[in-house]
């Protein structure tokens, strides 16, 4: 026999996905047009299902999770409403010109909207949103996992026990630096910079250090971590961590200048865009012992190819842009962007909205 709950479990979606039909029908009968909505890739479930379920919108999507090519996106945006889009899209006055004036909402699945061309945006008058927040913790969790997985060499000590390279337990073999008593640099202090800091704390770091466009006083009071110039934090970090957006102040800010400032036994760490780094720079800090290891989650172009130089490193453990990637974190930014994109194109006010 079923139990209330389990009635109610496979009754409440039946009957969500016939009022939608409903409501649809008494549109299409009424002869009013729903805006059209245009989703750029496959997503997670919540985000969709919170679209569907609101029945106040039609919409078409690239059924795939692989980016929709761009000649067939031009195609696609043409007369659309709202366009629910990924990072990988390029969001730029050539596209807002195929998609034509009826344009009202772009919604994008991520936090960083450098992929976005919010200048002309801003000259259509159309909105965006985007989802921070909702990532932070899951963002901070993989930094420190890139830290501890760079540092303690993990990737190269696994590669080593199982290729032979395990010949018996040597005092020198496979030392990698400890977090415990050392100074870490954040390079943009921010929501994740400060969940950073917070999961960093019990490793038992002695100093956190940090620099941004301005400092930061009531967060970087919160957190203790003090305000030093960008050479200041290259000279006294054992670790840097990037978090900053990608901006034209920031774009390419991690260079040979920074890494010839860093200590030699430093490690560097980036989870934020791959272009806030001059890559040819790091690779030469790296091979040339200026620094002594570096874990990225994101890279230019994305993906690496695979026989870049960086691969070849033993020092370098590049990660595929996952910094996200929690089952729980994906679906809560998929319904977050489904959130922003219904309410802009209600008129209403954005749960997150990108001010232009
Ligand atoms: O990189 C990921 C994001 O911007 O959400």
């Amino acid at each position: 026999m079923w139990s209330f709950s389990q009635s109610k479990v496979l009754y409440k979606p039946f009957v969500a996905e016939f009022n939608t039909c409903c409501k649809l029908q008494a549109m299409k009968a009424a002869g009013k047009h729903l805006p059209k909505v245009y989703i750029t890739r496959r997503i997670p479930p919540d985000g969709l299902t919170i679209l569907k379920q609101s029945g106040s919108c039609e919409i078409e999507q690239w059924d795939s999770d692989d980016p929709v090519p761009r000649s067939e996106l031009l195609k696609k945006v043409s007369g659309i409403q709202g366009l629910y889009c990924l990072l990988t899209e390029k969001i730029d006055k050539e596209l807002l010109e195929a998609a034509g004036p009826n344009l009202k909402v772009v919604s994008t699945m991520s936090v960083g909207y450098d992929h976005l061309s919010l200048e002309e945006l801003k000259k259509r008058r159309i909105r965006v949103g985007f989802t921070p927040d909702v990532l932070t913790e899951a963002v901070a969790e993989l930094t420190v996992a890139l830290l501890l997985a760079t540092s303690r060499r993990l990737i190269e000590a696994v590669d080593e026990a199982k290729n032979g390279g395990w010949g018996t337990w040597k005092p020198l073999w496979m030392c990698g630096s400890g977090l415990t008593g050392s100074s870490v640099g954040i390079l943009g202090l921010g929501r994740i910079g400060e969940a950073i800091v917070n999961r960093l704390k019990p490793f038992g770091v002695l100093k956190f250090l940090y620099n941004d466009v301005a400092p930061r006083e009531e967060l970087a009071a919160k957190i203790s971590a003090e305000f030093v110039s960008l050479d200041e934090l290259a000279k006294q970090s054992d670790f840097i961590m990037v978090c900053c957006a990608l901006t034209p102040q920031t774009k390419g800010m991690c260079n040979k200048n920074l890494f010839s400032k860093m200590k030699r036994n430093a490690v560097f760490i980036n989870t934020s865009r791959g272009a806030v780094v001059n890559q040819e720079d790091l690779y030469h800090a790296l091979v040339n012992g200026q620094i002594a290891a570096a874990g990225l989650d994101v890279t230019v172009p994305e993906p690496l190819p695979t026989d870049h130089p960086l691969f070849k490193l033993k020092n370098c453990v590049i990660l595929p842009h996952i910094a996200s990637a929690t089952v729980e974190t994906r679906n809560a930014m998929s319904a977050l962007a489904a959130n922003n994109l219904l309410a802009g194109l209600k008129g209403d006010m954005m749960p997150k909205e990108v001010p232009l």
